[in-house]
């Protein structure tokens, strides 16, 4: 699968994409059971780029995410290359590893109460990762902690008090500044205003928004909602049994929609905030395929998306299906797309 950014650099080189994943796979095994949960996944994001990864629970989005950085439990097994700056994090050292958390690449988790310390003041959280990965004082790590508090709307005359002194909008908030505190080139927001209202959602994305435009800094979005995503993020992936369905620019992919997963998204496509706004494709039979028949496909060949698919021919059940070009900067994994009439 490919999804690569072809710009060329002025020697006429291949320029090197800020992160490059290259056929990652994820998977989970606790005692006889095996869940293939990322089964294949490539693409490129750059500096200043925003890519949302949408699709339905269990599609494989936070594991794939959490991959990048290694940060998942020790019974997920990682293959497959991610080259952030040219340098493969799978098979880095740890202590380099541990140097590019924060100060590169940083995650703003869902649920900030159970990611933020209860018993350390906010101050202290986002001093913490600041003094560990650079060689700056007290004095000067509390006053940028203070300037990234102002910055995400939290007053920082606030920052000696405890997480559960603060609203769950202003924990989100507190989460952002932390994930930005050594100003790093790379985020990776997993959900993160599920757990909030609309209003408050609302804002923290604005805040998001705004920090990504005047920064530069590349985001890799996490959603269940279609909205958020195509709001937030120039680029879309859709994510189906742990693979990309499709992918390219947000805008196109929701008006012409080349897979027909996408276009069962689009079919239920919501408003910000909707509560019904979570993926529930429209006019979908069945269900995605459980961990026994994601092995078993992964064994084997044909399109995941096959047994729910409106559009199936007989040759989805058989043949190996890729990322195909579908349109300008845009790939679909689906046989019909080859044929044209998925187009
Ligand atoms: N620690 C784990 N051990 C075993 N299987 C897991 C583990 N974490 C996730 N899985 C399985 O991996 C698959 C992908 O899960 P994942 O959480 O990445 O999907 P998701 O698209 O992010 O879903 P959600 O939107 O619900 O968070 C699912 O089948 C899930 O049950």
């Amino acid at each position: 699968m490919t999804a690569r950014d072809q710009t060329q650099a002025p020697e006429g080189q291949a320029r090197v994409p800020m992160l490059d994943v290259r056929d990652l796979r994820v998977t989970y095994r606790n005692g006889e059971r095996t869940v293939p949960a990322v089964r294949g996944v490539s693409f490129t994001l750059d500096r200043g780029q925003t890519l949302g990864v949408a699709g339905e629970s269990g599609s494989g989005k936070s594991t794939m995410a959490l991959s990048l950085l290694r940060l998942l439990a020790p019974s997920a097994q990682v293959s497959g290359e991610v080259l952030f700056e040219g340098e493969d994090l799978l098979t880095a050292r740890w202590a380099r590893l541990r140097a590019v958390r924060w100060s590169a690449a940083s995650v703003v988790f869902q649920g900030a109460m159970s990611a933020l310390n209860p018993v350390r003041t906010i101050c202290e959280q986002i001093c913490e990762p600041i003094l560990l990965h650079e060689k700056i004082g007290q004095k000067a790590a509390r006053k940028r902690a203070a300037e990234l508090l102002d910055s995400v709307g939290v007053p920082s005359r606030r920052s000696g008090s405890y997480p559960h002194e603060f609203s769950g909008g202003q924990r989100q908030r507190i989460m952002i500044a932390m994930s930005l505190a050594c100003r790093p080139d790379l985020i990776i927001a997993d959900e993160p205003t599920t757990a909030l209202d609309v209003m408050v959602q609302a804002q923290v994305l604005e805040l998001l928004g705004e920090l990504v435009r005047e920064s530069g800094i590349g985001v890799i979005m996490i959603s269940h909602d279609l909205s958020v995503l195509s709001h937030m993020c120039e680029r879309l992936a859709v994510m189906y049994a742990g693979q990309i369905a499709e992918i390219g620019p947000s805008k196109q992919l929701i008006a012409e929609p080349r897979h027909p997963y996408t276009r069962a998204l689009g079919r239920a496509f919501p408003t910000i905030g909707d509560p019904a706004s979570r993926l529930a494709p429209a006019g979908l039979p069945g269900d995605p395929p459980t961990p026994p028949e994601l092995a078993r496909l992964s064994e084997g060949r044909g399109c995941a998306f096959e047994p729910r698919c409106p559009e199936a021919v007989a040759a989805c059940r058989t043949e190996t299906v890729e990322l195909w070009p579908s349109g300008p900067q845009r790939e679909a994994a689906c046989l019909r797309v080859l044929e044209g009439s998925g187009a």
